[in-house]
């Protein structure tokens, strides 16, 4: 009975959880925003700026809210790195993609990352975050600027793809204009913690709503077959 009782209260009281990844370039402040984020949310303080270091591989961080756990996979973004980010995508529940707002030379570089990760078929229905980071900087571009500058860079590159492929327009067009207007850009300071707590109030939000979707796509595809 005892074992019983204990089965149904576990049952009853378990959480969902949901694995959110954070990419970007190197040094775009990834792993500070897992520590902010870890110091916000638990009992234990996430490291201290000054002792956080490249990463070379992956961090892990678990936000326990009332119903639900975050996982958080912050992976590392130097180059040859990169293309371990892809194993993660079957798996995850939200991207965030986290942009130095502060560094204009690398931002054309950080486009073009950006551009490979909105455009990864695995994970082209999950939820995606842009953050504007650095916003503690008087250089940094704000929340607009970078959506303009990302635009703009986004324009660029399509004519001249219209230029080398005129066939192919149409098509990925539209379907990238709609994952593009859909975006979401939000400014943290990862350093100092501003915006830090609407960014994970976002992607709670977010990941519960594309399970009710999936649920809800389910229920209909069983009840269409049944
Ligand atoms: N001013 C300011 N500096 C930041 C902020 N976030 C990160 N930094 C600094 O940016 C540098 C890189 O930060 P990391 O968190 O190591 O960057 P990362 O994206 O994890 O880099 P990789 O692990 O190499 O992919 C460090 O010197 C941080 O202190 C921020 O919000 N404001
Ligand atoms: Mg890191």
């Amino acid at each position: 009975m005892y074992h019983l009782l204990k089965g149904l209260h576990e049952y009853l009281t378990r959480k969902e959880e949901f694995s959110i990844i954070i990419i970007g370039l190197d040094g775009a402040g990834k792993t500070t925003l897992l520590e902010k984020i870890k110091t916000l949310y638990s009992d234990a303080p996430g490291l201290e700026p000054s002792k956080i270091g490249p990463t070379v591989g992956q961090n892990m961080g678990k936000v326990s809210l009332p119903s639900t756990i975050l996982n958080f996979f912050d992976l590392g973004g130097q180059r040859g790195i990169r293309s371990i980010w892809h194993r993660y995508y079957d798996d995850c529940h939200a991207v965030v993609y986290v942009i130095d707002a502060q560094d204009r030379e690398r931002l054309g570089e950080g486009w073009e990352v950006f551009d490979t990760v909105l455009s990864s078929p695995q994970i082209l229905d999950v939820p995606l975050l842009l953050l504007a980071n650095k916003q503690d900087t008087p250089t940094s571009l704000s929340v607009t600027e970078i959506r303009q500058d990302y635009e703009a860079w986004d324009h660029h590159r399509r004519e001249s793809a219209r230029r080398r492929h005129p066939e192919d327009e149409a098509e990925e067009g539209e379907r990238r204009k709609s994952r593009i207007a859909s975006l979401e850009v939000l400014g943290v300071s990862a350093l100092e913690g501003q915006g830090v707590r609407e960014a994970v109030d976002w992607l709670f939000l977010r990941v519960q709503n594309s399970r009710q979707d999936l649920g809800d796509k389910a229920t209909k595809a069983g009840w269409m077959s049944g």
